[in-house]
């Protein structure tokens, strides 16, 4: 009588997730060995975030930075399953979804990643727009396509948080608006992109002030309404008229992991061991945004794609390997450095010595991100794509001219 087969259930289908499941699929298993491999995402896409800002300026095009679930797994042995996991019983192995859908499994991955916080300040979360998934994309979107039509002088923006998201959509949304945007970051800290490399930070600071973009150091938002922000500032209230506020302070772990009878650390993120398995659960595995892991020399992961991207590497060996019976890899994080985007055809980059800036830094980060995308037959489907643009759009324009002759 064959075995049951073993189920891996995967939830979150991000950096960290997805490209475990794809690392699961490539493994060379014995048949008999075979699990059945479950991934399991709210959404029906992938998102590719660190390209999200282009879809504002039009440089990309959706369907390029968030290729549907089934045409990334088509040609792999893993099961989409679409879903809000809303419940997650550790004792039975039980997964459960908002539509009561069940699914039981033998070991668990945990990748749902993070969210932004808006639940920290009056007004926030009902007029702050955040800027992390497609969805806020299309919103703030359709909210630029309201203001560019109005007959106003100025488009005021107000960008809350000044870190690499704050500062990169700030450089888009400057490109794109021009002369009639008029944009400012506010940054509780005393510099923006404290973390980054200081080349990044140096380009980073160029980029805005060549973007007329203001900065408000050390400054904190006491509320937020539908037409004002208002700032403190060493104890002074200041109201600012504002037509759009966005949102990027950060990452903040979802109450579904808080919630879990699992070892958190002060953030709430669930703690692993070197190998990514959850202290005292060795069936489970925690990667990226929601997971607090020291790699084998002792480092400590930051929450960046370039980090849930290097260890879906190891969960999926790790996982072969626990269930073939062979030793684990403790992760090594290799922190390759740090890229940008800073307005259209512009961006910065520091890694492995080298220091980039401008249109080649821009060129690169495109090909390094193109390099990067999940399955081979996407990256060969957008690079064609990347390389037919500039006939694409001299045949747009040609329609154009000729529709404007009619
Ligand atoms: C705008 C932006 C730009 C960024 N740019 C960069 C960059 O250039 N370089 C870099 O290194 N990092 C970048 N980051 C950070 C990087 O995106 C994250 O660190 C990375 O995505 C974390 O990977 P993850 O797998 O933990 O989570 P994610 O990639 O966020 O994936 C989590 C997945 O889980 C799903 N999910 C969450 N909750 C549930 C639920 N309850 N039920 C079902 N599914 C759920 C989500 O839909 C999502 O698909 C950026 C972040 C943002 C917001
Ligand atoms: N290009 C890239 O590599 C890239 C791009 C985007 C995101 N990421 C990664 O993704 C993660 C999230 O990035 P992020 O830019 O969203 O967050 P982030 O890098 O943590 O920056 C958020 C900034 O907002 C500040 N802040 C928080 N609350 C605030 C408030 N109420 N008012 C004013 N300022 C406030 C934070 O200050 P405090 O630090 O004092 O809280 C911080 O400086 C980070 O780990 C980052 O490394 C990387
Ligand atoms: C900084 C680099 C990689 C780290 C990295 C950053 C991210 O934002 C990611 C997001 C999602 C997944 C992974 C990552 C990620 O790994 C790139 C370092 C590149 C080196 C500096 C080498 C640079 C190449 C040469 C200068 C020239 C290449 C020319 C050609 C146009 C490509």
């Amino acid at each position: 009588m064959t075995e049951p087969q073993t189920r891996i259930c995967i939830l979150g289908g991000g950096f960290g997730g997805l490209y475990t499941a794809l690392r699961l699929s490539q493994l060379p298993w014995q048949k008999s060995e075979q699990p059945e491999i479950v991934l399991v995402d709210q959404n029906d896409h992938f998102l590719f975030l660190p390209l999200l800002y282009e879809l504002l300026t039009n440089e990309l095009q959706s369907w390029e930075i968030a290729p549907a679930f089934a045409d990334l797994l088509k040609d792999t042995n893993v099961q989409f399953c679409q879903g809000i996991v809303s419940e997650i019983d550790i004792e039975n192995k039980q997964v459960k979804l908002q539509d009561d859908l069940q699914i039981s499994y033998d070991y668990l991955v945990l990748a749902m990643g993070g969210e932004t916080a808006l639940d920290k300040v009056p007004g926030a979360k009902d007029y702050a727009i955040p800027f992390r998934s497609i969805a806020d994309a299309y919103r703030l979107e359709e909210q630029l396509r309201r203001l560019e039509t109005l007959d106003q002088d100025k488009i005021r923006i107000a960008i809350v948080g000044g870190g690499y998201s704050g500062v990169e959509l700030a450089c888009k949304l400057a490109d794109r608006l021009g002369t009639k945007g008029r944009i400012r970051i506010i940054e509780q800290a005393e510099e923006i992109l404290k973390t980054s490399p200081e080349f990044n930070q140096e380009s980073a600071r160029n980029a805005l002030l060549n973007r007329q973009v203001w900065i408000d150091l050390e400054t904190t938002v006491a509320a937020v309404e539908v037409n004002k922000i208002s700032l403190e500032y060493r104890g002074e209230i200041d109201e600012i008229p504002v037509d759009l506020v966005l949102w990027t302070v950060g990452t903040q772990v979802s109450p579904l992991v808080r919630s879990l009878p699992l070892k958190h650390n002060q953030r709430g993120q669930i703690v692993t061991t070197s190998t990514l398995q959850v202290i005292d659960h060795p069936e489970i595995f925690a990667l990226g945004d929601l997971a607090e892991s020291q790699d084998a020399d002792g480092q400590k992961i930051p929450t960046t794609a370039q980090a849930a991207f290097q260890q879906a590497d190891y969960t999926g060996w790790n996982l072969w390997a626990l269930l073939t019976r062979r030793p684990l890899l403790p992760f090594r994080y290799i922190n390759l450095g740090e890229m940008m985007t800073l307005g259209t055809n512009n961006a910065t980059l520091t890694g492995l010595g080298i220091k980039l800036e401008g249109q080649f830094a821009h060129l690169t980060r495109r090909l390094i991100y193109l390099y990067r995308f999940p399955t081979f037959d996407h990256q060969i489907r957008v690079a064609f794509n990347w390389m037919t643009k500039p006939l694409q759009d001299f045949l747009i324009s040609i329609d154009q001219k000729m529709a404007d002759r009619e």
